[in-house]
């Protein structure tokens, strides 16, 4: 977003890229002489509100939609080029973070012939996401277009903004561009379209999220999966609670399982419940821990972020090391894998924790046991979770989802949950077995399906079973036989 200040009483509308004016209608703003010393005391504003945007230019603040810039139209403008930087407008503008916004005046020459001030709101400081970008974008999207008086055509990506005489510039600056900021930020969070954010390296790069899971589809036991749910929504709920003990608003979960048991779909279902944005953090492709620190405190809060197979990340560069050994000399293969466990943890509860607020952090792994107990202690991970082999209640919410079976009799459950009770099947593999061929349902058919198919399996990990306990049988028969030879000679 701009704001452009010049010296007249009309105002200018122009793209970005052109210089290209326009007059439009004053908009009545309350006047006031001067703003503040970083922006420009002795300037008399005149007043005039107007819009540029991706289709609309209008005569106020209220029937602003999304804009490419804003204009303030300044009376005496004789100036000098300064940049006046984020925490200087924060004081006397809006309570935003540092990073939300900065105002440039055009370059020395230009500014000289040139009455413009020029208030940027871009889309992206550094590598932190202008939260001001995207409250002021919701605000004037939530305009609609049919309130402007006039139209035009053009738009500038990653530029928002509004058209005003200079006059307004106080009420613009101290009032209008809070109002906005806040209204945008309510309506943004209300119509946020959830993203999903992933590293490559330092970076993150944005997706949109449109997983479709959600708990009510989610197979586990229902109480237990109640719990969670109960959990989720006390932490959202708790900002006082936090404040009050003196802990960072965070909460670590932990889940745990085989593959395919949900671990994924869960960290999903979490997402859709909160409305949050997901950082699927990929530590292996994260340099160091400065990398690490930097990927971490540029994210949103309201937000949960990911650490999948934390048991393969971490510790295990080992593994790395050895793979890339092979292919990079010995000082380079130590850069890449310097992201170590005490630097996680450090971002977990020190320094990160202090900064973040309202995030949650999940870790997935197949294996608990291989995790460093540091890891997942509590209070760093708040709660675990294990997600297990296919339960006769997770099945019933399975055959609900895939076969409309909503009511839980049917003559073939009792079958399925006897072979249930002793078989070992993860809820992908039974879902897989439940799904429709060509989205047709044949309950009976799916169901015998998935009674052959437990079967099978059943027979399988029998066998598997009994095979194992013969071979631990035979080893402590036969150290058996060694000890009692050795007793005897003795
Ligand atoms: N508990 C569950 N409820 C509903 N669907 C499930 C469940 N578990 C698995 N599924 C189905 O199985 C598929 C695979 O599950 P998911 O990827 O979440 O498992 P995972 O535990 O994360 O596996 P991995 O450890 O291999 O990443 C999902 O797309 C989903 O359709």
């Amino acid at each position: 977003m701009k704001l452009l200040v010049r010296s007249s009483d009309s105002v200018l509308v122009r793209p970005s890229s052109s210089f290209e004016e326009k007059l439009l209608l004053p908009y009545p703003l309350s006047m006031e002489r001067g703003v503040s010393s970083v922006l420009r005391p002795s300037v008399c504003f005149s007043f005039l509100i107007g819009l540029l945007s991706c289709g609309a230019v209008s005569t106020g603040p209220e029937d602003a939609i999304e804009t490419t810039l804003v204009f303030l139209v300044d009376e005496d403008w004789t100036s000098t080029s300064y940049y006046v930087t984020i925490p200087q407008l924060y004081d006397f503008v809006v309570k935003a973070p540092p990073t939300h916004l900065s105002i440039r005046l055009s370059d020395h020459f230009t500014s000289f012939f040139s009455p413009y001030v020029e208030i940027n709101f871009p889309e992206l400081q550094g590598l932190q996401f202008n939260q001001a970008y995207s409250a002021i974008n919701a605000y004037l999207v939530s305009k609609g277009i049919d309130k402007a008086n006039r139209l035009r055509a053009s738009q500038v990506r990653d530029t928002k903004g509004l058209v005003l005489k200079t006059r307004a510039r106080s009420v613009i600056t101290t009032s209008y561009i809070q109002y906005v900021v806040e209204e945008g930020t309510l309506l943004h969070t209300k119509n946020k379209k959830m993203k999903l954010f992933s590293n490559e390296q330092s970076i993150w790069r944005i997706n949109d999220f449109e997983h479709p899971a959600s708990f009510q589809t989610f197979a586990m036991d229902p109480e237990k999966k109640q719990e969670i749910i109960d959990d989720l929504i006390a932490f959202i709920n708790g900002k006082e609670y936090y404040k009050k003990i003196g802990k960072a608003w965070k909460r670590g979960y932990l889940l745990y399982g085989s593959p395919g048991t949900g671990k994924s779909t869960m960290i999903a279902a979490m997402a859709n419940l909160l409305n949050y944005c997901i950082y699927d953090l990929e530590l292996t492709s994260v340099h160091n821990n400065l990398d690490l620190k930097k990927l971490l405190t540029t994210t949103f809060s309201r937000s949960i972020i990911v650490i999948e197979d934390i048991d393969c990340s971490v510790n295990l560069t080992g593994n790395r090391i050895q793979k890339d050994n092979l292919r990079m000399n010995e000082e380079q293969s130590k850069e890449v894998n310097s992201v170590t466990l005490s630097g996680l943890l450090n971002f977990i509860d020190g320094i990160w924790s202090a900064c973040g607020q309202e995030r949650i952090i999940v870790f997935t792994t197949n294996h608990l046991q291989k995790l460093d107990p540091a890891l997942i202690r509590r209070g760093r991970m708040d709660m675990r979770i294990e997600l297990s082999y296919c339960t006769y209640e997770a099945f019933k919410v399975l055959a609900k989802n895939y076969l409309d079976l909503c009511d839980d009799h049917h003559p073939l459950f009792e079958k399925i949950k006897t072979l249930l009770e002793g078989t070992m099947i993860t809820p992908a593999d039974l879902a897989e077995t439940l799904m429709a061929r060509n989205q047709i349902i044949d309950v009976d058919g799916s169901l015998n399906s998935l009674i052959q198919t437990l079967e099978r399996m059943n027979n399988y990990q029998r066998r598997q079973h009994y095979e194992h306990k013969e071979k631990q049988d035979r080893k402590k028969h036969k150290k058996y036989n060694i000890f009692g030879s050795l007793c005897s000679k003795s």
